[in-house]
């Protein structure tokens, strides 16, 4: 009932289709209506031998038309305008969720799963449409008919419409205790389907790694044990319905075999006609029958609140990385990024960084260095909020992160992470990616730039040509070039570059390095290598070890000092 009203009140933009949409339905419903009554009179004229019959009976048939055109057209109009708003508002579920999932720290989608999150946007979303175009006018459609169809059964025979009542509790009793127990079912339903799309996209993902190792046939056990599950919460939901459906049927004939054996008497006392006993009957079908559904709208409803309730639990999730609502527009800044006394876990108990401090000066280049899972990259990605630290604060220009929105922030910082990721598109527009407005001069700029130009010139349409899953694969070296591209495209006063060059052979990496040393000349960059080599001009070199950092200082400095830098280096050099 709650989501019910969740969905109305969500839809609000669309309650004009819906009011149309009501109209429809009331209209289609009222209509039907008429058909038992047209029986009942047609029987009435006969069993009375009425001399006008052909006269009545054509005007009856005239009615009988009318009312069915008024039903076709309020069934038409109800469909239409119910689905309009209906799939508008999945529309909009379905962009508010995407939205949500953007304004989400790294920390949601590491413990959420890809297809998970997906199935939610695509099935769990279109629920609503389920909801708003079917639901709910079913309910209207068996609201009005058990209530309009009780009236007429009672102005037909008052007695015989009160035994007709009597097996309504016990059908209530089988459709409530049904419902009861069918929600929870479709919800573990809904929960063991996403399970499924969730370790395909993984597996998917993941399919070269499965490959190498050999692991098709525990993957495969996996994926079917997830469809077992799935299949047996199905049947477990299945075994109530399909029990409790004809044991639904079966108690409504019990309503019309007592219809029967009472109408009999009645009529033998002549307190009834012939024609009522027929019009009750035809009448007893229809009065049934909205509670007979009610169990399959109910179970409807709960299958696709389920579905609801998890894209509203989603919608309503507090994001762990909040804007503060005087935020400010942090403004191009100088670069001066400062650590102080930051403290950071992943999980409570287990610091990566404690008490940590280091400043770094606008425009230097300063490089971190540390053993690997030391929260090098952890570190770097605290700058510009992939995640907040739980305790102390980051600070650009002076200006604390949390003060200032995250965009300005964003449009601040330029990033190359160790794993390029390209959007199916050409080469020109993964490039621009980093710069709305640039030009196609820019974009050229840009490319030339990382090294990139000349291998996108070799390619047959150049610029144009798509890449990604429609286009052409290009190997590790291509892509960090076109992400470094984006990135030079930006044009930020920080620059974070996080094992940028790894993926490429030692000579380009030399080519690139030069470029990347003269892009980082006015702008402060924190560079993240392991190759110690490309970081020794670096202005300052922070060490990292335990939580904290441990030595700082120029490559000779810290060479000098024979400390961790040292015996890292050395290790390399040998
Ligand atoms: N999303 C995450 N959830 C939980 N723990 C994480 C997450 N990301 C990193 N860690 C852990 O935090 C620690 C620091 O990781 P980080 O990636 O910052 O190290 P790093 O120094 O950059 O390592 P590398 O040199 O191997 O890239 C590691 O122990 C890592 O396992």
């Amino acid at each position: 009932m709650k989501i019910a009203w969740r969905v109305l009140l969500g839809a609000r933009k669309y309650w004009l289709q819906l009011g149309i949409g009501f109209v429809g339905v009331v209209m289609a419903t009222i209509a039907g209506f008429y058909l038992p009554w047209a029986i009942r009179s047609l029987t009435q004229l006969a069993t009375e031998g009425s001399s006008q019959f052909a006269a009545e009976a054509l005007k009856i048939g005239l009615l009988l038309l009318g009312a069915t055109c008024v039903q076709a057209m309020g069934t038409s109009l109800a469909g239409y305008m119910n689905h309009y708003a209906a799939l508008h508002y999945v529309a909009d579920l379905r962009t508010r969720l995407y939205s949500k999932y953007q304004q989400m720290s790294l920390r949601y989608f590491h413990r959420s799963r890809t297809g998970d999150l997906t199935g939610r946007v695509v099935n769990d979303a279109m629920e609503a449409e389920i909801f708003i175009a079917h639901a709910i006018p079913d309910f209207i459609v068996n609201g009005l008919t058990f209530i309009g169809v009780g009236i007429l059964l009672l102005t037909i025979n008052v007695k015989l419409a009160l035994i007709s009542l009597i097996t309504i509790p016990l059908l209530l009793a089988i459709t409530i205790w049904q419902s009861k127990r069918l929600s929870p079912l479709w919800g573990e339903n809904s929960k063991a389907r996403g399970e499924i799309a969730g370790k395909v996209q993984e597996n998917l993902s993941g399919m070269k790694e499965i490959q190498i190792f050999n692991r098709q046939e525990e993957e495969r056990g996996n994926v079917s044990r997830l469809a077992t599950k799935h299949t047996n919460t199905y049947l477990r939901a299945s075994l109530f319905y399909e029990t409790s459906v004809p044991l639904l049927a079966f108690v409504t004939a019990l309503g019309t075999v007592l219809v029967v054996i009472l109408g009999g008497r009645l009529l033998a006392a002549g307190e009834l006609s012939i024609a009522d006993i027929i019009g009750f009957i035809a009448y007893l079908g229809m009065f049934y029958q909205p509670v007979k559904s009610f169990s399959g709208l109910v179970e409807m409803g709960g299958r696709a609140a389920a579905g609801l309730k998890r894209v509203y639990d989603v919608l309503e999730e507090e994001e762990d990385i909040q804007e503060k609502r005087n935020a400010v527009r942090l403004p191009r800044v100088q670069g001066q990024i400062s650590f102080q006394d930051v403290t950071f876990a992943y999980q409570d108990g287990a610091p990566v960084l404690e008490r940590l401090n280091l400043t770094i000066d606008p425009g230097k280049t300063v490089a971190l260095v540390g053993t690997t899972g030391v929260g090098k990259s952890t570190l770097a990605s605290l700058v510009n909020r992939f995640y907040d630290p739980q305790a102390g604060s980051i600070r650009v220009d002076g200006i604390d992160l949390r003060d200032v929105t995250i965009s300005s922030l964003r449009d601040n910082i330029s990033m190359v992470l160790q794993d390029t990721f390209l959007f199916d598109g050409s080469v020109y527009d993964n490039i621009a990616y980093g710069w709305k407005d640039a030009t196609r001069k820019d974009v050229i700029a840009a490319a030339n730039a990382a090294k990139a130009h000349d291998f996108i010139a070799q390619m047959e349409q150049g610029y144009d040509t798509l890449i990604g899953e429609r286009g052409v694969r290009l190997s590790g070296g291509q892509k960090q070039r076109l992400s470094i591209a984006r990135a030079i495209l930006r044009n930020a006063p920080i620059l974070i570059l996080d094992e940028a060059t790894s993926a490429l052979d030692t000579k380009t990496e030399q080519e690139i390095q030069q470029e990347l040393d003269d892009i980082s000349k006015d702008r402060t960059t924190l560079v993240i290598a392991h190759r110690l080599s490309t970081i020794r001009h670096a202005d300052q070199i922070v060490v990292l070890d335990g939580t904290e950092v441990a030595e700082m200082g120029t490559h000779e400095e810290l060479l000098r000092s024979g400390g961790i830098y040292s015996r890292l280096y050395e290790s390399q050099a040998s």
